[in-house]
């Protein structure tokens, strides 16, 4: 089996991004060696602090954050980092050509069970305006040179695309080193599974109320097809799926708070993400437009995500228009 970094060469990667992926790698092992030890290694449980966005920090948010800002810092490729545990950007290396936005822990809630999760990365060229600002960010997912995620599940997978479809490699820890184990991953368009907290059911808006109806009504319903669920609670797990075995993965728009309207961030979960997916052949929509065509604003806005089969997610963005 092929490793990591021989199959970025074979794909004629940028030296300077292999670097980068290469980084990215140690890190992986790094959180993956701190998530496997659980409590022997005291890493369980929370902090007393909140990050950005006003949710308590696990120990192992700040434990990977910090891991991965570290090892990223000192990749002289790396211009900045911008991560959902940090307020503003952290600068690297000035001439350094990428930028970098990352989740370092997504499902952190799974944490204290002994469940899935994962880090989240999206690469972005520096413009050519190198400001040092976090307005070097704010570029559309369109701009993604490679983004990609680390699964810390009973296996340690990395979802890799630079642009030429997604790979799949698989951290075989007798070595210690990333075999590529899947190529070429494909989503039907069409599918039977979906993914979304139904418990913010009453929060929706009605075009999503509708369109999750019928998909519970099955064969009975105006679908006339019968669908089953999935819910892992860590986006990283819910998409990994999305993208093993198809399917259709939503966190819309709700009116539980006035000012969060949607839960999802865009820089670090929603774009990385939608790449992924339509790399694969699925579709990536906020409701609204392409995901990967939003222009950002702020590193840390979020989004609303529907993203999988293509023919669903079309099918889901047909209940919003009628209903709106
Ligand atoms: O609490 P809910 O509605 O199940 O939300 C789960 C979602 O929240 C997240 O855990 C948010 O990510 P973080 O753990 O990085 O904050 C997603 O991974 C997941 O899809
Ligand atoms: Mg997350
Ligand atoms: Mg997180």
């Amino acid at each position: 089996m092929q490793r990591l970094i021989p199959t970025l060469r074979q794909d004629q990667v940028d030296e300077a991004l292999i670097s980068v992926i290469h980084s990215l790698q140690i890190t992986a092992k790094e959180i993956s060696f701190r998530v496997g030890q659980g409590d022997l290694a005291g890493v369980l449980g929370s902090t007393l602090s909140e990050n950005i966005q006003g949710e308590t920090q696990k120990k192992l948010d700040i434990l990977s954050n910090q891991l991965i800002k570290d090892i990223l810092l000192e990749c002289g490729h790396v211009r900045a980092v911008a991560s959902e545990e940090e307020e503003g950007i952290v600068l690297g290396h000035e001439n350094g050509e990428y930028l970098i936005a990352f989740d370092p822990l997504d499902g952190s809630s799974n944490i204290d069970i002994n469940s899935m999760v994962g880090t989240i990365f999206s690469i972005l060229p520096v413009p050519e305006n190198n400001s040092g600002t976090a307005d070097m960010f704010l570029q559309p997912g369109r701009n993604q040179v490679a983004a990609g995620y680390i699964l810390y599940g009973p296996s340690i997978m990395m979802a890799l695309t630079t642009g030429k479809g997604v790979k799949i490699f698989t951290l075989d820890q007798t070595v210690g080193e990333f075999l590529l184990t899947k190529r070429d991953l494909a989503i039907a368009p069409d599918t039977s599974e979906f993914a979304i907290n139904i418990s913010n059911y009453r929060h929706w808006q009605e075009g999503m109320q509708l369109y999750v109806d019928d998909l519970l009504a099955g064969t009975s319903g105006q679908r006339s097809k019968n669908f089953n669920m999935r819910w892992v609670a860590a986006m990283v797990a819910d998409v990994h799926r999305v993208l093993i075995r198809g399917g259709i993965f939503l966190y819309p728009w709700d009116a539980r708070s006035i000012d969060k309207p949607y839960k999802l961030r865009l820089m670090y979960e929603g774009n990385p993400m939608a790449m992924l997916v339509e790399q694969a052949g699925g579709l990536a929509h906020s409701g609204d437009m392409a995901i990967l065509d939003i222009q950002p604003t702020d590193i840390h806005q979020r989004v609303g995500i529907i993203l999988g089969a293509r023919n669903e997610v079309n099918a889901c963005l047909g209940y919003l228009k009628a209903s709106q």
